[in-house]
């Protein structure tokens, strides 16, 4: 076994931070939310959650560069200091030595920079816009060494378990080391009991179907070339990474994203993706970018070298390759 020291910490703080993204928002009202400068929004949940996983896995591997989606610069300006208050009374209760400086101290801890060695990517609530709406957001964090993800860590507090029967609840923790298998956990019992997980196997015709974001994409070729390509179940919508999280435990057969037509120069983030392609890989499946291409996470925190995402079976992964091959010719 590979990386233990990594895994354990990742879940650790992956299930801090989950923890803590309850608590918010049970609590939470409307002015709990910022818009950035690309008018996307960001809550004290995000921050707090990045300000967690960052001094968690600073304390165990000080040397470690980890980089984030968010930043504390908007928290310093004097009008955001009631938002930043709330922000570090929320951390007290899970580090009680937090306060408004070290909180800001820790999310920054997030600034690091993309290198070709070693590095953590973290997306402290991927899926803000379902977070709002209380339905599917993640918690990805991801151990990158050669530009190649080597562990992978999702929680997923609003995701049903499974998805035929409501009554195991919801709140799925996901987790995958390379060469080591994909695992998932149920959030809802006393022990944590990760077990293995597979792709789809095709004997349940209900389950060849999409995953597909709900905001992003673009849903008209989508829609094309999952036909296409021979899936013929009506698609799950869901936001953030909990795709991934499907795919790999079979209730989806393939997880698309294409370009959005209205943003056409939009290129994914790594944070976004690495922990869930290590996952849909350990499980048995594929992934790349539209063209068939290798996705990069060692160039840089976007991915400029790469346009939409395929993450399927290798059967079906080849099939929607070919299909856009076709469609975009
Ligand atoms: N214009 C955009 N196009 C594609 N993805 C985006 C865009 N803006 C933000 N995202 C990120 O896409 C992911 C949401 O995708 P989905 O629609 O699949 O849930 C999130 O990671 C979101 O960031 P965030 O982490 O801030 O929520
Ligand atoms: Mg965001
Ligand atoms: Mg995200
Ligand atoms: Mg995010």
């Amino acid at each position: 076994m590979a990386y233990i020291k990594e895994k354990q910490v990742a879940i650790e703080a992956a299930l801090k931070a989950a923890a803590f993204c309850i608590d918010v928002q049970n609590e939470l009202i409307a002015t709990d939310t910022l818009e950035k400068g690309d008018k996307s929004p960001v809550t004290i949940a995000d921050f707090g959650a990045q300000a967690l996983v960052c001094q968690h896995l600073r304390t165990v591997f000080p040397n470690d560069i980890i980089v984030g989606e968010e930043n504390a610069s908007s928290l310093q300006l004097p009008e955001n200091l009631p938002l930043l208050e709330k922000i570090t009374a929320f951390t007290q209760r899970f580090v009680p030595e937090a306060n408004n400086e070290r909180v800001c101290e820790w999310i920054d801890l997030g600034n690091g920079e993309v290198n070709k060695e070693r590095f953590w990517t973290l997306d402290p609530i991927d899926g803000t816009k379902g977070f709002l709406r209380r339905e599917q957001y993640a918690i990805a964090i991801a151990l990158i060494e050669n530009g190649d993800p080597k562990v992978g860590v999702l929680a997923c507090p609003m995701l049903p378990v499974d998805y035929d029967d409501p009554k195991r609840g919801v709140g799925c923790l996901f987790v995958a080391v390379r060469g080591e298998g994909a695992l998932m956990a149920s959030l809802n019992s006393h022990r944590l009991q990760l077990k293995p997980i597979h792709l789809v196997d095709g004997r349940d015709p209900k389950r060849l179907r999409c995953a597909e974001s709900i905001e992003h994409g673009d849903h008209e070729l989508q829609k094309k070339v999952i036909k296409e390509a021979g899936l013929h179940a009506d698609s799950l919508k869901l936001d953030s990474q909990a795709k991934y999280g499907v795919v790999a435990r079979g209730d989806a057969a393939l997880y698309l994203r294409l370009p959005s037509p209205t943003q056409p120069d939009y290129r994914e983030k790594i944070w976004d993706h690495a922990a869930g392609v290590l996952l849909v890989e350990e499980a048995g499946g594929k992934a790349s970018d539209m063209l068939g291409q290798r996705l990069q996470f060692a160039s840089d925190q976007t991915m400029k070298h790469n346009q939409g995402v395929v993450v399927s079976t290798p059967v079906y992964h080849r099939a929607v390759i070919d299909a856009l091959r076709y469609f975009l010719a």
